[in-house]
C-alpha cells in the first residue's frame, strides 16, 4: 500500500492568457495549487514520507511553517500512520485547522518555524518510531519536487527560458535544479523570488555564503526559514540562478492580480513568484540586459498554499493601499 498509494498528482499547466497579454511574451502557470495538499509541498515532502514509512517508520514529525506540516499530516493519512506537525505561531489558524482534520497532533511552539523546528528535533530524538520530516533541506524532498520540471518537459511545446519560482528555505530551487538536471535543461534559468523580510537567500546569494536573517518581518510568513538550506549555494554554482527581492506590496498585488485574472486564490509565499511578472521584474532584467530580450516560454509556478483566506487578502489589499 505504502509503495503505490497516490500522494502527488501531475498539476495543469495553462498557457496564461492574462499574463501573456500583461508581460508580452508567452507565459505558462503550472498550477501546484491544484494538488491534493493545495501546495507543490507534497511532491518533496510526499516522496520522504512514503520512504520513511517504507523504512518502518510508524510516526511522522514534522516541523512546518504551514504547507509542509499540512503536506506531512495528509502524507501520513494516505500512508496510515501518526503524524504529529510542529508549527510557529504565526501559522494560520486554517491552516492547523486542516492538520488535524487530516489526523495530526499539531503544536505550536515560537515565534518563527526555526524555533518549531528544534521543538521537532528534540521529540524526533526521544521516539523511536518517529522520522522527522524537514519542510526544505532533505535530499528526498528535493527529488519529489523535481518531478515537476519532469512534468513540464512532457507538456511544454518547447524548452522554457525562464522558470519562475519563490523561495523560503530554498527545498523548492533544489527541487527544481535537480529537475532540470534529470531533463537535460541544466542551461535554463531560474528566477528566484523573495519577500523583503524573508529574504535569506538573497542575503546569502549577495554575501556568497549562508546567511541567516535576524528575523522574518514579511507578510509572507511561509517563506519564514531564517536560514536557507546549504545545497541552494550549490545550485548558484551549476545553474543559471537569478536572485530577486521584492517588498511585501508587490507579493500582494500578485495575489489579488492572479484572483482576477485566473480566479486562483493563493497566499503571500505565492504572490512572491508571480510578482516576477506582475511587478516587471523580468523586465528590468531585459532592461539590464540580464536576460534575453525575445523570450518566447516562461513558466511561472503557482506554487499554491493555505495560509489564505479571501478576508485576509482582502484586509491585506486595504493594509497595502491597493
Ligand atoms: C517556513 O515555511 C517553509 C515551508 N513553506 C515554503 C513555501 C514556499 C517556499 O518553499 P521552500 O523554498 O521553503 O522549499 C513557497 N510557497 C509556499 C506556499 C510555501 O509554503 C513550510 O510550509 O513549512
Amino acid at each position: 500500500m505504502a509503495e503505490s498509494v497516490q500522494l502527488h498528482i501531475a498539476t495543469p499547466l495553462l498557457e496564461s492568457i492574462p499574463l501573456t497579454k500583461r508581460a508580452g511574451f508567452p507565459v505558462f502557470v503550472k498550477c501546484e495549487n491544484a494538488q491534493p495538499s493545495g501546495s507543490f509541498k507534497i511532491r518533496g515532502i510526499g516522496h520522504r514520507c512514503r520512504k520513511a514509512v517504507l523504512s518502518g517508520c510508524k510516526h511522522i514529525i514534522s516541523s512546518s511553517g504551514g504547507n509542509a506540516g499540512y503536506a506531512a499530516a495528509y502524507a501520513a493519512r494516505q500512508l496510515g500512520v501518526k503524524a504529529t506537525i510542529v508549527v510557529p505561531e504565526t501559522t494560520a489558524q486554517n491552516v492547523r485547522n486542516r492538520m488535524s482534520d487530516a489526523g495530526a497532533q499539531v503544536i505550536v511552539h515560537g515565534k518563527v518555524w526555526d524555533e518549531a523546528n528544534d521543538r521537532a528535533q528534540d521529540m524526533i530524538a526521544k521516539d523511536k518510531e518517529a522520522i522527522g520530516i524537514h519542510p526544505f533541506d532533505h535530499p528526498d524532498v528535493w527529488a519529489g519536487h523535481a518531478t515537476l520540471v519532469e512534468e513540464l518537459a512532457n507538456e511544454l511545446p518547447q524548452k522554457p527560458d525562464l522558470i519562475i519560482t519563490s523561495v523560503g528555505g530554498g527545498g523548492l530551487l533544489c527541487g527544481i535544479a535537480e529537475g532540470l538536471d534529470r531533463v537535460g535543461w541544466q542551461d535554463v534559468p531560474v528566477l528566484a523570488m523573495e519577500t523583503v523580510g524573508a529574504d535569506c537567500f538573497n542575503k546569502s546569494v549577495e554575501a556568497g555564503k549562508s546567511v541567516t536573517l535576524p528575523a522574518i518581518t514579511s507578510v509572507a510568513k511561509c517563506l519564514g526559514a531564517l536560514t536557507p538550506a546549504a545545497k541552494c549555494m550549490e545550485c548558484i554554482k551549476d545553474h543559471k540562478i537569478y536572485s530577486e527581492v521584492i517588498p511585501d506590496k508587490e507579493a500582494i498585488r500578485a495575489c489579488l492580480m492572479l484572483l482576477d485574472d485566473h480566479c486562483i486564490l493563493v497566499e503571500p509565499a505565492c504572490g512572491a513568484a508571480l510578482a516576477g511578472i506582475y511587478a516587471r521584474v523580468i523586465h528590468r532584467l531585459q532592461e539590464e540586459k540580464k536576460l534575453q530580450s525575445d523570450l518566447k516560454c516562461v513558466v511561472a509556478i503557482v506554487c499554491g498554499g493555505y495560509s489564505i483566506s479571501l478576508e485576509e487578502l482582502l484586509k491585506f489589499k486595504k493594509d497595502f493601499n491597493l
